[in-house]
């Protein structure tokens, strides 16, 4: 019962079902008006043909009761000729007879419907005629006489017999009539009724078919909505399987970036971060990611800026060497590629600390370029060193290039051993870089030569400088363990021309350096063109 209310209910609910369950509740309604309407007429006719009402209309009871005032006629004529009875009794008898003759006489059509022939009607016209005519004599205003009386009551008594039979032949064709009509008025509502109960059924049919349609439209739907809702389930337990797949990928690559070599960030070109890692953070000092931009990021905020406009033209980047951070700026290697997140081209930017492999390229660079027993540029370092000055100053013209020898060296190794001659060597070194000026560059080319790139001004003398170099040398005796050493150097010079190779000025001033030692040695000489 209360599964029909929810179903009625739920019904009411569609527009569609609401139109469907009204058409039937209508034709229910329709179907139970006609079929109580065609039950109460049948019932109605029933009580009709039931009535003795018929047998009045029939004119059948009058029939009889004439028969019957007939039948007891013969009392009321030997009454009249014992003279016991006035004929004025004869007289109202035979009115009663007469009444009730006219009386079918005026219903003859239903009474005698099927003599088709008339004979009845005729009979009956007979029939009242001759009661008429009785009851004229009789009722005659002067008194019959005591013959005329006889005469008229033989006349009855002789007539009776054959009126009873007539009466009796006509209540007979009455009865038949009548019969006849009852059946055709039975035949009429059983038609009427076969009617009624095809039109009853057809809507019931057509009801029941309706609620049948409403019922499988609603088991239907149903149905439907069942397997909609389990598919819902399913789609939603799909959805939800899909989401923990990508959230688990999510933490699975976060963490992969996290523990990953590599800085990684994600950023659209209007600052907004899509991504940063939390050791990135930490390093640029940045509390979270929202507050992140890539100003923190570039050391240098113009090459930041030509990065991303060149990742933007070029789409992907490999590779850079760049500074990195504001605060403690390190060495790192810089990626890019531009990726689409949502139809929006995004950054995803890429680096690694290169701080140590930096430090250990600047220890090897300083390695290959330094002399290792004096820290002065070597040989080559000096070329390079020179040669850079020479390509990059403003004035090259004025400079000169000094080489300087230690005399007699061979000596020192000779008397004091290797290692002292390796501390002799560095003592000199040193004590012609504290001599330096500024833009000097000074190098031990080998052995024990140096070599000095001096940048001149017009109004000084080389001659004074290269004097004054010497002079530091021999005036400054170097106390190496127990033994005093008195060192003295030669010193040849060239001055720098134009277009002139770096290794061409050393030649000159190597040259100038011979003449020096083949002076005698511990004095200076320049080259002269
Ligand atoms: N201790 C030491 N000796 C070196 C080094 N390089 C070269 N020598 C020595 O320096 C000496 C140079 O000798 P020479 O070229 O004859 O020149 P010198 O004896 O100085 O004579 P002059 O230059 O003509 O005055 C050699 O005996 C080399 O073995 C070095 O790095 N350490």
């Amino acid at each position: 019962m209360r599964y029909l209310w929810q179903l009625f209910v739920e019904m009411l609910k569609d527009r569609r079902q609401r139109m469907v369950l009204v058409t039937v509740l209508a034709l229910a309604i329709f179907c139970a008006m006609v079929a109580g309407t065609a039950l109460k007429l049948v019932n109605e006719q029933n009580d009709i043909l039931a009535q003795p009402k018929l047998l009045v209309k029939g004119g059948i009871w009058h029939l009889y009761r004439a028969y019957y005032e007939l039948n007891d006629l013969p009392n009321t004529l030997e009454g009249v000729d014992s003279g016991q009875l006035d004929p004025y009794k004869l007289s109202i008898r035979l009115q009663v007879v007469a009444s009730l003759l006219d009386i079918v006489h005026s219903l003859q059509k239903d009474a005698f419907a099927t003599d088709e022939k008339g004979e009845s009607q005729r009979t009956l016209l007979h029939m009242m005629d001759q009661i008429n005519h009785w009851d004229q004599q009789a009722s005659s205003s002067t008194p019959l006489s005591d013959s005329q009386l006889h005469q008229l009551t033989g006349d009855v008594r002789q007539q009776l017999p054959k009126l009873l039979h007539d009466i009796n032949d006509l209540a007979g064709t009455a009865n038949v009539s009548q019969a006849s009509l009852i059946d055709s008025m039975r035949y009429h509502y059983r038609d009427l009724f076969i009617q009624l109960a095809w039109a009853v059924g057809g809507l019931g049919i057509a009801g029941l078919t309706l609620v049948i349609y409403l019922l499988s439209y609603i088991f239907r739907e149903r149905r439907l909505s069942d397997s909609l809702s389990e598919m819902n389930s399913f789609l939603e337990l799909r959805v939800e399987e899909r989401a923990h797949d990508v959230l688990e990928r999510e933490e699975r690559l976060k963490a992969i970036l996290e523990t990953s070599p590599s800085d990684v960030i994600l950023i659209h070109p209007d600052g907004k971060v899509h991504f940063v890692n939390e050791r990135l953070l930490q390093r640029l000092n940045c509390t979270s990611y929202q507050t992140f931009s890539l100003d923190h990021f570039f050391a240098d905020a113009d090459a930041g800026r030509t990065f991303c406009r060149n990742l933007s033209s070029q789409q992907l980047i490999d590779e850079v060497e760049m500074r990195i951070g504001i605060r403690d700026p390190y060495w790192g290697v810089v990626s890019g590629r531009v990726l689409y997140i949502e139809q929006e081209p995004a950054y995803l930017i890429w680096s690694y600390d290169i701080s140590q492999r930096k430090a250990m390229e600047q220890e090897l660079v300083k390695l290959a370029s330094t002399d290792t027993l004096t820290g002065l540029h070597n040989h080559h370092s000096f070329i390079q060193q020179s040669r850079c000055w020479l390509v990059n100053s403003t004035q090259p013209a004025f400079c000169a290039l000094l080489m300087i020898d230690i005399d007699h060296f061979k000596q020192i190794n000779d008397n004091y051993g290797h290692a002292i001659g390796d501390q002799a060597i560095q003592s000199v070194a040193h004590t012609l870089q504290a001599g330096l000026r500024k833009g000097e560059i000074l190098g031990r080319i080998n052995g024990e030569k140096f070599a000095l790139l001096m940048p001149i001004s017009t109004n000084e003398d080389i001659f004074s400088l290269m004097e004054a170099l010497r002079q530091r040398i021999e005036t400054r005796p170097m106390t190496i363990q127990d033994y005093t050493l008195y060192l003295t150097v030669s010193v040849g010079a060239a001055f720098y021309r134009p277009s002139m190779s770096i290794e061409e000025l050393l030649e000159r001033a190597d040259t100038s350096l011979y003449q020096a030692k083949a002076m005698g040695r511990n004095r200076v000489a320049v080259w002269s063109d």
